[in-house]
């Protein structure tokens, strides 16, 4: 199955418009300010408005006020979001748009029960757990811990890179994977050669 690619931590036209030219399947831009890779919405919305149709951008929100978060998705109506926090399902559902629920794997955490929170996610995105680091750890998780057949589409994160994803996507076979470090020239600016061969990896099997 041709595995989908988000690229997430966005922030300039031509990094999002390189990722497209690539492959990638959506873009993530990330409205944690304490983010390094955190962009504003007014920059995310003049990117969103330049980017080719079929492509979906994914609103990344942590814990956020619902002023923070209408403030971005009401400049496009392409908008996902993807509740990065510890946000109910009933706040997700409250803005009416597809969202990605994120859930980290911390030890001890029963994901099936928490997947079954989520019951109107369109995905479910399973990323590191790192203490006080809600995501982009650059820390792989073990693969192996991941439930089989979850109720909803997997989005495999934390810590791919060109040289990993392959075999992410031979062990796990899920819907989509996601990256922000792994192909990186810096905090926020994206390597073409790794974007490149990152999705290459992904979509090659
Ligand atoms: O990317 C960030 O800086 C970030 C900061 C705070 C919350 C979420 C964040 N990213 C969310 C993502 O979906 C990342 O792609 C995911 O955590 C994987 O990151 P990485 O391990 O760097 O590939």
């Amino acid at each position: 199955m041709n595995c989908q690619v988000k690229i997430c931590g966005i922030t300039n036209l031509d990094d999002a418009l390189m990722a497209c030219r690539y492959g990638a399947d959506a873009l993530g831009f990330v409205f944690y300010s304490k983010s390094p890779r955190y962009v504003s919405p007014e920059t995310a919305n003049n990117i969103v408005a330049q980017l080719p149709p079929f492509i979906t951008p994914v609103a990344l929100f942590v814990d956020a006020t619902h002023e923070e978060i209408v403030s971005v998705i009401n400049g496009s109506a392409r908008w996902m979001i993807q509740f990065h926090g510890n946000e109910s399902e009933a706040e997700c559902c409250s803005y009416q748009r597809p969202f990605m629920k994120a859930l980290r794997m911390k030890q001890g955490d029963d994901i099936v029960a928490l997947v079954d929170q989520y019951p109107s996610a369109s995905a479910i995105l399973l990323d590191a757990y790192k203490p006080d680091v809600p995501g982009g750890t650059g820390e792989v998780f073990d693969w192996s811990l991941i439930p089989k057949n979850l109720s909803k589409p997997l989005v495999l994160a934390g810590g791919l890179t060109p040289d990993n994803v392959k075999q992410a996507v031979k062990q796990v076979a899920p819907y989509a994977v996601d990256v922000s470090g792994g192909v990186e020239l810096s905090k926020g600016l994206k390597s073409e050669p790794k974007v490149r061969a990152f999705i290459g990896g992904a979509k090659s099997e």
